[in-house]
């Protein structure tokens, strides 16, 4: 597992916007997928992709051979239907599936006992806290309360405790979301499973994520030699860039887009 908390490379609030040329043909390209690429809404299944997005995502996996990967606390079912991306590489749940770039999908095993259990009491908290709400994803179980923010405090208490009562489960508490996983596995193990496989080995990684989760991916991707951006001003943070919000990334992947498919017309 990677711990964020011991590879910080920097704590710094104002970190440098990244230029374009950041990501050349040797790249590998990891994209978060919720703050990052997508606006945040309400209901998890309200997300909007925004328009030009898949054109510019798909000229830019094109220029680097495939080796562009979705790394998300969502399944890889729901990533597939909010990008329609099938054939694009793809870590869900924080990992715990895992599609290669040549579709071949890996999952970690889950103790089904257990797993059972912990949704039998995830659903009970969300039956006595009105408006929060349960995101069943097979290998793990989210309550989300960004429609009830005054539950905070209360998750912020109990899902501490709940993780606590289960061996094979953590607790990755994210923005309006705490979740319960798998023990083991985080956006870092995944982003290093992709590094060693092709199309990824051997070349140059870049991630962007704005999340708590996306710093075991900051970690590993800076332990590699590779750039990492945060998305939004959260600290502390180990990357060692910054993009401000989703529509700033949006930007920035067009002139990476621009930047490449100029640079590919100049090589041919
Ligand atoms: O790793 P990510 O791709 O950033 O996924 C993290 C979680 O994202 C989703 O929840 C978040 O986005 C929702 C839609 O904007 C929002 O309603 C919620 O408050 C956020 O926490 C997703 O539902 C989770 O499964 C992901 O783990």
């Amino acid at each position: 597992m990677t711990d964020p908390g011991t590879a910080v490379t920097a704590t710094r609030a104002r970190l440098p916007r990244p230029s374009a040329d950041l990501v050349t043909p040797a790249s590998a390209l990891f994209l978060d997928a919720d703050g990052t690429l997508l606006a945040f809404a309400d209901d998890p299944d309200g997300v909007v992709v925004p328009d030009g997005m898949l054109d510019t995502l798909d000229a830019i996996h094109d220029v680097l051979g495939g080796a562009l990967a979705l790394v998300s606390g969502r399944a890889i079912a729901s990533l597939d239907g909010i990008f329609g991306r099938p054939g694009w590489a793809a870590a869900g749940q924080h990992g715990l599936e895992r599609r290669d770039a040549e579709g071949r999908t890996t999952t970690v095993p889950v103790d089904a006992g257990e797993l059972a259990r912990l949704r039998t009491m995830v659903h009970g908290v969300a039956d006595r806290l009105p408006g929060v709400r349960v995101e069943d994803k097979s290998w793990s179980v989210a309550l989300h309360c960004r429609e009830h923010p005054e539950h905070s405090p209360e998750l912020e208490r109990i899902a501490p405790a709940i993780a606590a009562r289960f061996d094979g489960f953590e607790l990755q508490p994210g923005s309006y979301v705490y979740e319960f996983k798998p023990r083991g596995m985080d956006k870092g193990v995944a982003v290093a499973a992709f590094l060693d496989n092709e199309p990824f080995m051997g070349r140059h990684p870049v991630y962007l994520g704005d999340d708590l989760t996306d710093e075991h991916a900051f970690a590993m991707v800076n332990e590699r030699g590779g750039a990492s951006v945060r998305v939004g001003a959260r600290t502390p943070s180990s990357a060692v860039f910054t993009l401000s919000s989703p529509a700033d990334v949006h930007a920035w992947l067009d002139s990476v887009k621009t930047a490449l498919t100029q640079g590919a017309a100049g090589r041919q």
